[in-house]
């Protein structure tokens, strides 16, 4: 098994990059740790799938390197990577049955029979398909060929890592948490380095112990679904991790006191002046409703009742935003402000979480 580092990696798909738009990928240095459970989340666009591609040798960067352990494998084929990927749609053989489809990985490898026989039958149980393992592949849905593909993605015990490119779109939902907690169980009995695209932050967070967040080419943070929900460092992962996502008020800081829609509130710490695009951030959970001149003026336009909790959805100033209300709570009849838990607050600069306790450290 195997660490594996990005060194000032960077991808154009032109052939003369001029300016920052044209590189899929911007310049990154990044360690996906020896037997790390990974998702690589991002939206459509951001440069998951280059990345991924780079790492298995589908695509050779346009710079930097990529090592496994200290090899450096950047111009190695796949084939030379001893890695198992598992792609968004079915690779399957039409002509062998499901049990031929299984064991071809281990026997291209010269696994002695009684061995392949056990193996594959340990992975139909993980994939539900015992019962199926004499049927052609052919005849089945696209759903069980995917089911099938993730098999053989996970068959072989000695590979390096193994890479997963959104794996379960054609998997039906009840499925899908099923092989999502299937998959995981297998990192935990074999450890592999496994590194998972998704664009479902449900997915990335149900599977991984880390989570790379990648916007437009870069990688924006990298931590565990705890950090990030916590504090995300950049507004990108604000918005994007949780439901609704962050709330992102235009701000002016003063020390401790933050100037928002003609309202004071006053901050858990002290900012240095601070000059750019400030903004405050602060999740739907840690908002409460108040009235009177408590926290910031709020309109409330809509409430939505989405079972364990309510979504009150409304403005201050000209910014939607939205408070997340446990449903035991009562809406006060005279709420009129929102009061952040300024615990849970954070100031950004141009879209960057800026580190209070770098200040409080140097002082
Ligand atoms: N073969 C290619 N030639 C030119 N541009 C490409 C090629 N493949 C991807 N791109 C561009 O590179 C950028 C990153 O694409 P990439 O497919 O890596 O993103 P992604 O996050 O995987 O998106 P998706 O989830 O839609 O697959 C996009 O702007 C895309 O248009």
């Amino acid at each position: 098994m195997t660490r594996i580092t990005l060194e000032n990696l960077a991808h154009s798909y032109q052939p003369k990059p001029s300016h920052d738009d044209d590189w899929a990928l911007k310049p990154m240095n990044l360690t996906w740790e020896d037997g790390g459970a990974y998702a690589l989340l991002g939206a459509s666009g951001c440069g998951k799938s280059t990345l991924l591609n780079i790492i298995s040798g589908l695509l050779v960067p346009s710079s930097g390197r990529v090592l496994f352990n200290d090899r450096d494998v950047t111009g190695l084929p796949t084939a030379e990577r001893n890695i198992a990927q598992v792609f968004q749609f079915p690779v399957v053989y039409d002509t062998m049955s499901v049990r031929e489809n299984l064991a071809f990985p281990l026997k291209n490898r010269g696994m002695p029979a009684d061995q392949i026989a056990a193996r594959v039958d340990e992975v139909a149980r993980m994939i539900g398909m015992t019962a199926m393992l004499d049927h052609r592949a052919r005849r089945l849905t696209a759903d069980s060929k995917q089911k099938i593909s993730l098999g053989r993605g996970m068959v072989r015990q000695d590979v390096n890592a193994i890479l997963f490119d959104e794996p379960l779109t054609v998997i039906d939902p009840h499925m899908k948490w099923e092989l999502r907690t299937q998959l995981k169980d297998l990192h935990r009995r074999f450890g592999h380095t496994m590194i998972y695209v998704t664009h479902d932050q449900t997915e990335a967070l149900t599977f991984a112990d880390q989570v790379v967040v990648m916007h437009d080419g870069r990688v924006v943070q990298s931590g565990t679904p705890q950090a990030l929900f916590d504090a995300p460092e950049h507004t990108f992962v604000g918005y994007f991790i949780g439901s609704p996502g962050m709330n992102l008020l235009d701000a002016h800081v003063d020390g401790t006191t933050a100037h928002i829609a003609g309202a004071q509130i006053g901050l858990a710490h002290g900012y240095a002046p601070l000059s750019g695009k400030v903004q405050l951030g602060i999740r739907p959970e840690f908002l409460r409703l108040g009235s009177g001149t408590q926290g910031l003026p709020f309109t409330i336009h809509r409430i939505e009742d989405v079972g364990h909790h309510r979504i009150i959805r409304g403005k201050v100033g000209d910014a939607d935003i939205n408070v997340i209300l446990p449903e035991a709570q009562e809406i006060p009849a005279d709420a009129s402000r929102v009061v952040p838990d300024p615990g849970r607050a954070h100031i950004y600069v141009d879209d960057w979480r800026v580190d209070p306790s770098a200040r409080e450290r140097a002082a």
